[in-house]
């Protein structure tokens, strides 16, 4: 990294200076050395200086006219009603000018700086790397999604931005002379030197302080303090940059899945972990993001689709679906009003927002792509879980159960998360952990319907979308349901569909029931745990003790 540095210095004069600063970080450690070799480099090729020593000759002394009445001729310096921004500024310029006559390096550093806003080699660890991740791989359009994080994001605004927004060169040393406490003036060294003074409160790399053996202190010798400052070991630099290896294969998944989801209009998704250094959850290399749908590998199933002629469809010739009575896509529903029991109604409200009415096991038909509302689809009633997913998604390690998932803003109840994806399996055909991801499609949210002959599961092993990495609670705020709108009701093949049983603040777990059955066992058999179920890791209070996978 030394010598990467010292080349990138011969090749550029330019500083670069990564925004979001983390004053208290090792990488602002590497990145202050990477500076001062900028400043040694500079002074091995000094500039022509008389040209730019006029210039700022010409600028003080109209500085000194404005405010005559000064005799140190920096009024700036002593105005106390500036801000502070504009005062530390002025110090900057005035050690400039003070310093271009004694060692005519600091001019520079006004006037060649530059503000890297993402060429750094090392990102900070923390959870803004994937809010700002977030922020990068979002699509677009997302006219109903707000994309304000504050509720969850854990790191202040005030650093967000900094991470969006070139700050000033003057910033970055107010800054850091606000957190050292000590100015450049008061150190009697440069704003660079004082920024490292040891004082500034904790530090994350325990090293021993050294300050001889800092290289900038044999330099600054005699004439500044000099800067007893921690040196990177070997380890913590490797660290540091196996860090931002991590980081950037999570970005990468985070980016890729994101494109697939953005193809069928839904929002971003982001790898983020903050309880371990597991980069990302196991995926098999080959695996395949699927926002939405089934690809029918097995032979059988992939026949009957093929014999699925459009002519099987119901379809409406509704314009609008105001009415689930006269949709004839609701010829086969059993959503019934409970006052008046013959009239039908639509499984969501008008909002799209799923409304419980359905009786267990039922499926909800939704208008399907040969009916006449398609001119509409976005507004139509009975289209809902197959509407585009409006809301960013976090794929997130969790403390005891793995990869799980969360939205980056609220859900409110009956809001459609998305929908199992991934190839159809016949459930018997899969045993043992290659189950893990297999969700059967038979009757598991109904216990006393017969299983059916043809048993179908989808098995996301292999492809499948973010609902993939659902968690288990005995006290969940997800339950499925399911829905039909690309193949019929007689198929026995609906959509999985997932929609929030309660309001879901942003950032908390999405979690449903694996075994709603095992909800009914007595509390008799507390306590212990089935063969062939695992010990639950839920953390709720009603915790059944285990979980059916
Ligand atoms: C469909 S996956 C969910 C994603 C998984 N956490 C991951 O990291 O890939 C199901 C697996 O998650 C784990 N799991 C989910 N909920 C759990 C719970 N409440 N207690 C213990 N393990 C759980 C189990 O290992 C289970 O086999």
């Amino acid at each position: 990294m030394a010598t990467l540095r010292k080349s990138k210095a011969e090749k550029s004069l330019n500083i670069d200076v990564w925004s979001g600063l983390d004053l208290l970080s090792e990488n602002d450690y590497l990145r202050s050395q990477a500076f001062d070799e900028k400043l040694r480099e500079r002074k091995r090729k000094p500039l022509n200086l008389s040209e730019r020593m006029d210039a700022l000759l010409a600028k003080h002394k109209d500085d000194k006219n404005d405010k005559s009445g000064d005799p140190a001729g920096m009024p700036q310096l002593r105005t106390p009603s500036l801000p502070r921004r504009q005062t530390r500024s002025a110090t900057v310029e005035s050690d400039t000018h003070r310093s271009i006559r004694s060692e005519s390096v600091l001019s520079t550093i006004s006037s060649n700086s530059s503000i890297a806003t993402s060429s750094s080699p090392v990102r900070p660890p923390s959870s803004s790397t994937s809010y700002s991740t977030q922020s990068e791989v979002s699509s677009s359009k997302t006219p109903l999604v707000s994309r304000n994080r504050s509720s969850t994001s854990g790191t202040s605004s005030s650093r967000r931005q900094s991470t969006n927004t070139p700050t000033p060169l003057a910033d970055v040393y107010n800054s850091r002379a606000n957190s050292s406490k000590v100015t450049a003036r008061q150190a009697g060294s440069t704003p660079h030197s004082s920024a490292k003074n040891p004082t500034s409160g904790s530090r994350p790399f325990k090293t021993p302080l050294t300050p001889s053996t800092h290289p900038a202190s044999a330099s600054h010798k005699g004439k500044e303090r000099a800067r007893p400052d921690i040196l990177p070991t070997p380890r913590t630099i490797r660290l540091a940059f196996e860090h931002s290896q991590v980081s950037s294969k999570r970005e990468n998944m985070s980016r890729r899945w994101s494109k697939c989801a953005a193809i069928e209009n839904a929002e971003s998704i982001t790898f983020v972990n903050t309880v371990d250094n597991e980069e990302l959850p196991f995926l098999p290399d080959n695996f395949r993001y699927l926002e939405s749908g089934y690809n029918y590998s097995h032979k059988n199933i992939s026949e009957k689709i093929d014999l699925l002629d459009q002519a099987v469809f119901t379809r409406c010739e509704c314009r609008k679906c105001t009415s689930a009575t006269r949709c004839d896509c609701q010829d086969s529903s059993e959503i019934f009003d409970e006052e008046y029991k013959r009239r039908k109604l639509f499984a969501y409200s008008d909002e799209g927002l799923f409304l419980f009415n359905v009786p267990g096991g039922t499926e909800v038909i939704e208008c399907n792509e040969y009916c006449k509302c398609l001119d509409d689809e976005l507004s139509c009633p009975n289209r809902v879980a197959q509407r585009p997913r409006r809301f960013p998604v976090e794929i997130f390690k969790t403390r005891n159960c793995g990869w799980g998932v969360r939205s980056t803003i609220n859900i409110e109840a009956g809001r459609v998360l998305g929908h199992y994806s991934g190839p159809r399996a016949e459930a018997e055909t899969l045993k043992g952990p290659n189950k893990m991801f297999c969700f059967d499609i038979d009757g598991r949210e109904d216990p006393n319907e017969d299983e059916s002959d043809e048993a179908y599961s989808v098995d996301a092993r292999y492809c499948g979308n973010w609902t993939r990495f659902l968690n288990h609670s005995c006290s969940p705020n997800v339950m499925v349901y399911q829905a039909v709108w690309a193949t019929i009701p007689e198929m026995k093949m609906p959509n999985l569909v997932f929609v929030a049983s309660r309001d879901i603040p942003a950032g908390t777990e999405f979690t449903f029931d694996y075994d709603p059955s095992a909800a009914q066992l007595s509390s008799k058999g507390k306590g212990r745990i089935p063969k062939g179920a695992s010990e639950c890791m839920c953390g709720s209070e009603e915790c059944r003790g285990f979980v059916r996978v």
